[in-house]
């Protein structure tokens, strides 16, 4: 059994993700693996390097993400660009791993960190879906405290996502991370016990 997880950017996808871990899930993390597949001697990194130049590297070879990201979030086009390089390698490794663990762990629940499952278009590989919620106002706020990034640049990255409050409405299991970090533990605890598949 597998559950999508999802929500935007800083609303606290890995902070559930580490709860639901806590109560025994497997987890893949997708931003993990999009690290994964850009480690020096991937093709993806090469890939990159051929479209964005030679400048989005650093001098050990590794990808300066810091560069790349303000080149992406800042021209819809160039971000574009990226997905269809990483985002092939990024689902090929996320459907390896579901494949061995579902078979591996059957009783075990695992759950799939997805930011972009809606925009990508990725809910037929889930039974169902949880999001991850905060208003927007807040999700800036937690992005801002988190990330050094200007009130601009969180802006873009906000942007370059499906609003929040359409990932609330889409929704199968809908868990408000605007408050407390024990009133999200509370909801979680209340899925995990009342969690049914099949
Ligand atoms: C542009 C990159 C190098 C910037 O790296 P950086 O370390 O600053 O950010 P990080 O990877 O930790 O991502 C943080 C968050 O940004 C958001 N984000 C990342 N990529 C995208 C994207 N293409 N579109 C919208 N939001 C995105 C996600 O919410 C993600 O959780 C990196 O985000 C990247 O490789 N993006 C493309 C891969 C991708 O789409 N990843 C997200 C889903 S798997
Ligand atoms: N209930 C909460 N109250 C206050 N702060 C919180 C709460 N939940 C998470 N945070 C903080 O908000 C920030 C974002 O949380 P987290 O990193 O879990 O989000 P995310 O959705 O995984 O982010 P990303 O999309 O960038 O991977 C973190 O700094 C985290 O410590």
């Amino acid at each position: 059994m597998n559950i999508g997880l999802t929500g935007g950017i800083a609303t606290g996808k890995s902070t559930v993700a580490k709860l639901l871990t806590e109560h025994g899930a497997i987890l893949i993390d997708l931003d993990g693996i999009a690290r994964e597949v850009v480690e020096p001697g991937q093709p993806s990194l090469l890939a990159i390097a051929e479209r964005f130049g030679q400048a989005v590297l650093q001098q050990n070879g590794s990808l300066d993400r810091k560069k790349l990201g303000a080149i992406v979030f800042a021209d819809p086009a160039e971000r574009k660009a990226l997905e269809a390089i990483i985002h092939p390698a990024i689902r090929a490794v996320m459907k390896e791993r579901m494949a061995y663990h579902e078979s591996n762990s059957p009783q075990q629940l695992v759950v799939v960190d997805v930011p972009l499952l809606y925009e990508s278009g990725l809910e037929s590989y889930f039974e169902q879906i949880m999001v991850v919620y905060v208003p927007r106002e807040t999700q800036l706020q937690r992005l801002l405290a988190r990330d050094k990034l200007t009130i601009e640049e969180a802006q873009k990255r906000l942007d370059a996502q499906m609003d929040i409050e359409d990932k609330k409405r889409r929704a199968d299991i809908l868990i408000d991370n605007s408050e407390s970090l024990a009133y999200t533990e509370e909801q979680i605890e209340r899925f995990w016990r009342e969690k049914r598949f099949g």
